[in-house]
Parts: C-alpha cells; structure tokens; sequence
C-alpha cells in the first residue's frame, strides 16, 4: 500500500467574474502521506476550500492531476467519483452540513442512502443502525443520537458531522475548517478528538485551516499564498524535546 494516501500535481483553478478569469490555484502540488495528520494552512483567500473541494473530487481542476494512492481519480465519470468518494473519503465542514430535520443518529446514517457502498459490508437495517450508534459512540455522543441539530451545541454538530464522516470506514477524512465555527475549548476537544482517531485508530487526516495554532498541531503542514503552496517546513509532531522538531520537505 501506498505511503501516500493523497496527491495532486499541477493542480490549477480559475473563476470567472464579469468574464474576467480570477487565477485561484496556481499550479499546486500537495501530498498526504498516510496514518499522519497534514494540514493546509493560510489567509482568507488563499486557495484552500477550493483545493480541498479538488482533492475531495468534489470538483474539477482546470489543470493538473489528482491520484488517490496510485490511481488517477479527476478524469473518471462524476459516477465513479461519486461512489469512490462515498467509500474512501469521509468529509467534515466548519458548519456541518447536517440536515436540520433529521436526528444525529439518521444524519450519521445519511451517507447509506446515497451509494450502495455500505450495503456491500452490512446486510440488514439493523446492522447498518448499530454501525451508525457506534459512530456516534466512537465519538462520545451516542446519548445525543435522537436529538436534532437545533437541540445540539456546536462541538455536538461537529461531532455527529465526525461520525457521519466514519460512517463508510474512509481511508481518508479532509476537514475544512473544522474549528472554525467553535469557541476554543471547544475547539480543543474536537481537535484532540481528530487526534485520536488518527493516533488510535491510524486514520489519515488533512485539515484546511487560516490558524497557525491548529496547523501547529500537525504533523506535516504547508502554507499557502495566493493560490500556491509555499516550499513549506515540513514539521513532524515529536513527544521528546531532543528530537529534531522541523525537516525540510
Ligand atoms: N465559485 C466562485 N466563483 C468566483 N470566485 C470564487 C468562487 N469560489 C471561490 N472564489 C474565489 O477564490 C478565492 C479563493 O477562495 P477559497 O474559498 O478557496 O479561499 P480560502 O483560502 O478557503 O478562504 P477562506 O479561509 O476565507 O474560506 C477567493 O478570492 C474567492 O473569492
């Protein structure tokens, strides 16, 4: 298996206002080594929803390539990239993106009634019910399951958000901006939440965010401005004081 979860090549972008082509990504190339928590990080602005909405196939880059370990996945049908990101990839955003009729327990089942994924691993409702409970446990919140968003706070949203996420066993979950609707102890929990998942359960994390405290909190980061990504500090997370805290990419 691939080191490398995630890359893009040459990625590029442009959006057109009053027919006037706005560059956004410039030519960006990016990884996301597996079992490590990268972040992107940089200004209001800068590229990094639109690129992370590229690296989720959620759209389309004008140039350049994108591979999932070392398969080609922005040329195929939106079909094939629909099913391939319902299985492999779990998605989270800094508002949620629940449904607001549904309880936390059927928005965390929502991603079962879209691809026929989940019907490959379980067999019956009930079955596909207790993974959903367990997600919801996984992520501290199983005594929340019949509430709706509007009766959760927003660490609880982001969290019933989370266990959707998990929902197809992903390879990979992108997270754009997943604080940046909470205050910071909140936060704080979410971010550790994210750590343990990647720490216990060797989950591959790659987080967009404009706060170089959270991206701190990475172990690999780049930084990006005005549509690229800067020759970056590669950090790597380290518990001893004498390990060398910075490698050069
Ligand atoms: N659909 C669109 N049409 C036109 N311009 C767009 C569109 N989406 C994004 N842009 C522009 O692309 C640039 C980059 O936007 P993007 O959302 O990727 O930046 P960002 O770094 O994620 O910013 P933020 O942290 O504020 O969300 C911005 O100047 C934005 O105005």
């Amino acid at each position: 298996m691939s080191d490398i979860v995630l890359s893009a090549r040459g990625i590029k972008k442009s959006y057109f206002k009053d027919k006037l082509e706005v560059p956004v990504l410039r030519g960006v190339d990016v990884e996301v080594p597996r079992g490590k928590v990268t972040a992107l990080v940089g200004r209001s602005g800068s590229g990094k929803s639109t690129l992370m909405h590229i690296l989720a196939t959620l759209d389309q880059p004008d140039e350049g390539e994108v591979y999932f370990g070392q398969q080609r996945i922005d040329n195929t049908s939106r079909r094939t990239r629909d099913s391939f990101r319902n299985k492999q990839i779990g998605i989270i955003f800094q508002f949620y993106h629940l449904l607001p009729e549904l309880s936390a327990l059927e928005n965390v089942l929502a991603p079962t009634m879209i691809g026929r994924s989940f019907t490959d691993y379980f067999r019956s409702r009930k079955e596909t019910r207790r993974h959903a409970e367990a997600m919801l446990d996984r992520v501290g919140l199983l005594q929340r399951a019949s509430h709706k968003p509007s009766e959760l706070s927003g660490g609880e949203m982001q969290r019933t958000a989370i266990a959707r996420s998990l929902m197809n066993d992903p390879q990979l979950l992108l997270a754009d901006e997943p604080t940046g609707n909470l205050d910071t102890d909140t936060g704080h929990e979410i971010l550790g939440l994210l750590r343990g998942l990647n720490e216990n359960e060797g989950l591959t994390i790659c987080m967009i965010t404009h706060d170089d405290a959270i991206a701190e909190t990475a172990d690999v980061c780049h930084r990006m401005k005005d549509g690229q990504l800067l020759l970056s500090p590669r950090r790597t997370r380290t518990e001893s004081p004498d390990a060398p805290k910075l490698q050069i990419a």
